[in-house]
Parts: C-alpha cells; structure tokens; sequence
C-alpha cells in the first residue's frame, strides 16, 4: 500500500517534472544536482572531520590515563590525596578535559578534579559503572595497579563541546558553500538556457510563425556551430523538402485544377462519407447543374431506374471492396434531357494507404450511343432500300431454320437476282439503279406476308424467307406472284423499264437444315433459273449439286491438262468477203483429254473463268498463238496483213497485267502488233464500261487490235460503243444463223453493218455456213465471214495446208 502510495508520489512528481518547461528543468536539474552533491561531500566531510577527532580526544584520554594511573599508584597506596590532586591537576592542561576522578579499589572517591568551566560535574563519591554513566561526553576507565595489582581506578572525562563547536562551525561553512554553489547553479543553469533552450525557442517560434503564416520559404537563424547548429541546420533541410514539396505539390494542384477545368471529361471526388467533395465544370455541364455543391443523392435521383440497381451493386463494389468500376448509366437531366453517360470511379488513397475517398470520371457518351443505334439499324438494315441486310437476314435465317425444325413446318428460302440490272445501272446511272433497287424491294415486300424476311443481301440480290409453309405449292404461288409483281413496268428518269428476277428456292427440312447448305442450294437454283432464260423460278434440286461437283472435277482436271501441256490451239480462218482472200485467224483452244478425246471450250472455259486457271490458259494461247502464226508470217504462209485474233475472257480483260502481258508476247514471240487482234465479247466491255473504255485504250497503246465479239447479245447501247477504242465488230452467230429465215435477224444484221461502218469499225460475221447468208451478208457490204462455209477450226498443220492451197488458189485465179 505504501510502496503504492510511494510510486503514486513519484510518477505524480515525474509528471509534473516533465510539464515543466525545459529551461525550469534545467535548472532543477542544475540546482537537485549540485544540492545532492554538496550535501553528500558535507556529510561525508563531517564523519570523517567527527570520526578523526574522537579519535585524537580517545587517544589523547588514553595517554593522559596511562600516564596518571602510572603516577598515583604511590600516592593511591598511601591515601596521598594531595598528591593525587596534585596529578588531577596535570589535567588542567587540557581544557578539554571535563573532570578526572580517582577512586580506591573499595570504589570510593580518594581524589577529583574538574575544569573550572565545569564546576558543577563533580566526581561520583564512588566508583560509577560504565553502564549506567550518562554523559555524552568521552569518557575512560584506567586501572591503577600496583604489582599487577589492582589498587583503584582512574575515571578521565573529555568535554564534546569543542567538537561540536568545530562541527557546527564547519556546517554553517557547508551551507554557506552550498548557497553560493546553488546561486551558482542557478546562474549557470540561466547561462545554459540561453545555450540550449534559446535556439531550440527559436526554431519553436519559426515553427510557429510558418504553421501561422503557411510560408515555407522562412528559415531559422543558425547561431552555434554546435549540435544545435547542425539541429538548425537540418531542421532548415527539412524545412527546405518540406518548401519543395508544396511547391510541388501545388504546381501538381494547380495542373490538376487546369486539368480539369479544361476537361472534356466530368471530373468528381468524393470522400470516404460519401459527400461529394469536389466536381469539375464539364462534371456540372454533363449533368445539367448549376448548383456549387451538388449533393450525392441528388445524382442518385438523375439515374434512369432501368439503371438504378446496377448502379447501386457497382457502388456498393466500389466504396465496400474499394474496387474499380466502370459503367454505362442512363440519366434524366434536372431540363428532362436524357443522356447516356460513362462513368470510371476508383478508390483514392494517400501514401501511407489511408482512404482518401473517391475519384472518378464521366463522359457524354450520348451521341456516341446514337451512332451506336444508328450503327446498329446499318449493320442490320440496307439503307437504301430499309429491308434486312445480309447479317440480319442471317441471323433470321438460323431462326426461322430453328423455329422449323422445332414446329416441324417447312421454311422457304428464296434466292432472287435482277435480271440485266447492271445494264440499267450503266446505262441510266446509278440514281436511276437505285430507283428500281427501291421499288423492286417495295414490290417484294408488298408480295409477301409481314412475318416472312425480305432482305437486300447484295447489289441486286435479295432474298425471302417463307416461314410456315405448308406445302410447295404455297411457295410456287409466291415466286409466280413476285414474277407478276416484276413483270409490270417501273418509270425510271421518265422511262419505263421492264424489269425481271430469277428466282432460286430451296426447303427446309426437307433439302437441309444447315443454313449454309441453304444457302448455297438457293443459289444454285438460282443460277439455274439464269440459265432457264431469266424471269423464271427453280426449285433446287440434287442434280444441280452434281453439276457442281462435275464442276469441281472439271477444276481438278484443267489443272492436270495446265501441268500435262493437255491444251492444243486451232485455228478458224476468217475471209474477205469481197475478194475471199484469208484475213486473219480466230483462235480457238481445244482440249486433248487423254480419256475423253477432244474437248470444247464450251465445256471448260466457263469453269476456268469462275476459278481464276482461265488467266493461266488465256496466257498461254495468247503466247502460244502469236509465236506460231508469227512464224507462219515470217515464213510467208500466212499473208503479212493477216491478224490472229485471241479471245480474251472477263478476268484476263480485268486482269491489271494484261498491257504488260501483251507488250511481253509481242515482243517475245516478235508478232509485229498489227497483227495481233484481242477479242473482248460485248457483255465483257458491259460489266463497267468506264473501266473497260480505260483497260482498251491501254491495250490499244500496245498496238494491237481489238474486236467486240458476239455483237448483238450483250445490250450495248450504241452511245457507248461510239466511245470504245475498238476497230472490228463480230456480228454473232445467232443473228446469221436465221439468215434468210428471220427477217428479224436478217434486219438487225443489216442494221449493225452499217452502224458499225458509220463508226468506221470492220465488220465480220460469225457462224457462216450457207451461200444465202454469205450473198445477204455481201449484199450488206459485210467485211468479213467467219465460219464452216469456209473453214471449220484447224489445227495448225491443217491452216499451214490451207493457207498453202488458198494462195494456190488464189494464184490460179480460183474464186468461191
Ligand atoms: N477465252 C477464250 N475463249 C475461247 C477460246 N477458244 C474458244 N473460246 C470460246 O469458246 C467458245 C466456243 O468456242 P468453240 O467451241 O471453239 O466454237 C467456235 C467455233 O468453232 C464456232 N463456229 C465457228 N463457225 C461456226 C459455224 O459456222 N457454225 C457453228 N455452229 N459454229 C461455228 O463458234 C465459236 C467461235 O465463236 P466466237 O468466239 O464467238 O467467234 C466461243 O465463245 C469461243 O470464243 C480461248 O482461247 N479463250
């Protein structure tokens, strides 16, 4: 309890020490410290000074003892009291000594003495024992012997009083020193305030004065190169750190501030209570407010509540787990604007990890969200025409197959093509093309019911989809009602157009379920209907498919027969037909088949122009034609003014090599370029006739001819072929063949005559095998003649034996 009370006491007094300023302390310090040691080199002086001096009045007691008792011993024996007085009396000599007292073995009092400053001690009558004498002064028991005989006793008394005079004397010295050594201390204590406690009050008051003023830049005065020098100096080096850091800081703010100010983003941080502390200009544009404080919750109210949940578990996310969010929010502006905003918020912390609260961004992504839509209705809707586009359609497609397969109801898919659309394109211009893409959509969507798909899928491809079909039937009503629908006229650029589709159609489940496989049967029969003549449908059907495989053989085949040299070229002499004389040759490719004998272009070209091998084929005749007519030239069995002509296929005519190809083979195979003749048929040149005006008049800067091949077939408008750089115009077999039968024909082969010699072109008739359509044709003034009445196509040894009997002929005057 009381060493409790003791440690209570202490810590009490400990507290109180340490409130105390630090130059109260020092001083206390200073004084506790030299008190505590005068006091202990006082006390420590002052046994030594009582120790020493007792023992020099003891030692002085003994020998004063030693020699009385020696010399009363006679005087003892002989009840002598004067002269036992008379050796009391030696003790008057020091007047320290009290009294002495000699006492007879019977312990009476034989002889005394006593100071004259104490007249009043007397000696005891007898002999006082040790234990009980009261006296705080030294005293001494002597035996007085004779012979080793005790006789009596002799009693010496010392006074103290000396002693403690000088001991009293020598603490008022002490305490004197000590005053003056605690005055001393105080001053020193004062003198080391001003060393330690001046400077540190010091950089206390620039401290002061920096958190009062918030100025950095002030500095504390160094005075002492002492440790406290190096404390001003270090605290000025912090000082400094802390200066450059503000500084930095507040260029950090302060581009944060510009930073945001200037923001295209909306800019909020809000702190770990959730109030929203700070938010930009652009955050209230954003928002529509106007309020210097928005409130939280206010923001909470903007959020459309098909958003709200969202928000709220995004939120949650963020303040809870402190992750970061990233959202898309749909709000209602305090002026009722809806708009889409993109919001990113993260927690913010300090250095050392403490939750600072919130930052976050925001952006209007409204009009971003209207080009999205507007994106959308694109990437699903033709926007010419507004019907489904080809990704909508698929998707439709996947669906409706689906939907059938489940309902176990049959789905039609029609695959439709324009017929002869790109004519009017070319023809009338694309605003005119447009215009009947527009309303055969109209007519196709009013044919059929509002659950089926129309969709514009390409150029002028479209396709429906039939859903619920219950049988066949239904859908050949449908395609003979979309070819009525066509069938009447659409008024384009104040003409009236007639127009047609060739339909495709394929069933689900009974031809596939798989929507490629749809896909590509729809096409087939498509292709098919082309080939039935146009403006007609086709139901798919599996031999479609083997002709796509006869295809794909065919492919593999001229392949081998490029690799195996398996192409052969004949050649179909073409004749003036004013003095029959040879004019040139038409190439024409034959395929030597191993198995299969000689083999027509017909039967693969077609499929080589579709795989791309005809660029390989049409450069190989091309070559392979020019070397050996040229040597046939050179060797003067061909007439020098002869041409052989070459047909060139679509993909060669577009090919971007074919000048560079052409001025190569001339140069190879030194055919001189007159010589040459390209054959390009009309609905090549038709496919883009700016391209194919731009591509013909690169191949006429080589030098060499060209001839438009199977006039008549191709649509061409005469304002066109007035601009193509052409020199000959083939008129094609099947207006010839009806000659005489066809007045038509017969007509439209007159007509094109003397057109084409209007536009100073050459003309030459195909498919000659009679003498009535070769007197017609010369009676038309017709060029040239191609075909069987003449020649059939030779092989070059055969037109090497020809051209040898032709100018025989001719040498003997020899006419047809
Ligand atoms: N791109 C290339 N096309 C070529 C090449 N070689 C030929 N062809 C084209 O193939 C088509 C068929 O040609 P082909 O079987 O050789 O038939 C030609 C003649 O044999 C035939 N002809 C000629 N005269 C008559 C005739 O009096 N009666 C009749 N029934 N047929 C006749 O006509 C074909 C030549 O026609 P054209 O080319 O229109 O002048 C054919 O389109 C060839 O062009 C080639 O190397 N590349």
């Amino acid at each position: 309890m009381a060493a409790k009370q003791h440690s209570r006491r202490e810590s009490s007094a400990m507290t109180l020490f340490k409130t105390q300023s630090l130059r109260r302390r020092l001083v206390l310090i200073s004084l506790i410290t030299t008190g505590l040691t005068l006091l202990l080199a006082n006390f420590a002086y002052i046994s030594l000074e009582y120790y020493l001096a007792k023992r020099d009045t003891e030692n002085k007691l003994q020998v004063l003892g030693d020699v009385i008792s020696d010399r009363i011993t006679a005087a003892l024996t002989f009840n002598d009291k004067a002269l036992l007085e008379s050796n009391l009396n030696t003790l008057q000599s020091d007047g320290a000594i009290v009294r002495g007292c000699i006492y007879r073995q019977d312990q009476t009092l034989a002889a005394s003495y006593h100071s004259k400053a104490h007249e009043r001690i007397d000696c005891p009558n007898y002999l006082p024992r040790v234990d009980t004498l009261k006296t705080y002064n030294f005293s001494r028991f002597f035996p007085v012997t004779r012979a080793e005989e005790p006789i009596g006793t002799l009693y010496i008394e010392s006074s103290r009083d000396q002693l403690l005079e000088r001991f009293f004397q020598f603490l008022v010295f002490s305490i004197i020193i000590m005053l003056t050594a605690f005055a001393l201390a105080l001053f020193l204590a004062n003198k080391l305030k001003d060393v330690i406690s001046r400077p540190m009050r010091e950089l206390s008051d620039t401290l002061t004065e920096i958190l009062n003023k918030k100025v950095y830049s002030i500095r504390a005065t160094k005075t002492n190169n002492d440790e406290l020098g190096d404390l001003v100096d270090l605290f000025n080096r912090l000082l400094t750190t802390i200066d450059d850091e503000n500084q930095s800081l507040k260029a950090s703010e302060e581009r944060f501030r510009k930073l945001t100010a200037l923001s295209p983003v909306g800019i909020f941080q809000v702190d770990p209570n959730q109030n929203l502390q700070y938010v930009n200009q652009r955050w209230r544009d954003i928002h529509g407010m106007t309020n210097d404080h928005p409130d939280l919750q206010d923001w909470f109210e903007m959020i459309n509540p098909k958003d709200l949940v969202n928000v709220q578990e995004a939120w949650n996310r963020l303040v809870l787990d402190q992750e970061s969010i990233a959202l898309e929010i749909r709000l209602t502006r305090p002026d009722m604007a809806y708009t889409w905003i993109h919001l990113m918020a993260s927690a913010l912390y300090d250095r050392d990890g403490q939750l600072l609260g919130y930052l976050g961004a925001i952006s209007d992504i409204s009009e971003l969200k209207a080009a999205q839509v507007q994106m959308e209705t694109l990437a699903f809707f033709d926007p010419l025409t507004g019907l489904a586009n080809r990704r909508l359609f698929k998707n439709r497609l996947v669906t409706s197959v689906k939907g059938a397969i489940r309902s176990g109801k049959s789905m039609a898919l029609m695959f439709l093509d324009m017929d002869q659309f790109k004519r009017v394109n070319d023809t009338l211009g694309h605003d005119a093309g447009d215009v009947l893409l527009k309303e055969v959509s109209n007519r196709l969507s009013n044919t059929v019911r509002e659950n089926d798909t129309v969709s514009r899928i390409g150029g002028d491809e479209f396709t429906i989809l039939l859903t619920d079909i219950s049988s066949v039937q239904d859908v050949r009503a449908v395609a003979e009602k979309i070819l009525r629908a066509m069938s009447k006229p659409i008024r384009v650029k104040g003409q009236d157009i007639l127009t047609s589709v060739s339909i495709g159609i394929t069933m689900t489940p009974d031809d596939s379920t798989d929507t490629n496989v749809l896909m590509k049967n729809a096409d087939l029969a498509m292709y098919s209907a082309k080939e039935q003549g146009r403006n007609n449908f086709q139901f798919f059907s599996e031999e479609m498919n083997h002709s796509i495989l006869e295809h794909l053989a065919i492919e593999k085949e001229i392949n081998e027969a490029i690799e195996r040299n398996q192409f052969t070229l004949f050649y179909q002499p073409k004749i003036s037909l004013f003095d029959y004389r040879t004019t040139g040759v038409e190439t024409l490719i034959r395929w030597q088949h191993p198995d299969k004998g000689i083999i027509t272009p017909d039967n693969f070209i077609p499929v080589a122009e579709e795989t791309g091998q005809i660029i390989d084929i049409g450069n190989w005749v091309l070559e392979q034609a020019c070397r050996q007519i040229s040597s046939l030239i050179r060797k003067n069995i061909m007439p020098a003014d002869a041409k052989v002509a070459v047909n060139l296929s679509a993909k060669q005519f577009t090919d971007p090599d074919l000048a560079g190809r052409i001025r190569n083979v001339l140069e190879i195979t030194e055919i001189p370029p007159r010589c040459l003749e390209l054959e390009i048929t009309e609905s090549t040149l038709m496919d883009d006739v700016e391209a194919a005006i731009r591509i013909m008049q690169e191949i006429k800067s080589t030098g060499v001819s060209i001839a438009i091949d199977d006039f008549g077939t191709g649509y061409s408008s005469l304002s066109y072929i007035k601009r193509f750089p052409i020199d000959v115009l083939k008129v094609d077999r099947s207006f010839v063949m009806d000659i005489p039968d066809d007045k038509n024909d017969m007509a439209i082969t007159a007509a094109v005559i003397a057109m084409a010699h209007k536009l100073d072109l050459n003309v030459v008739a195909e498919g000659v095998e009679t003498d009535e359509q070769l007197q017609y044709l010369r009676l038309n003034n017709c060029d040239e003649g191609q075909g069987y009445l003449f020649s059939r196509p030779l092989s070059l040894g055969q037109l090497h034996q020809y051209l040898v009997i032709s100018a025989e002929r001719r040498s003997n005057s020899y006419e047809i």
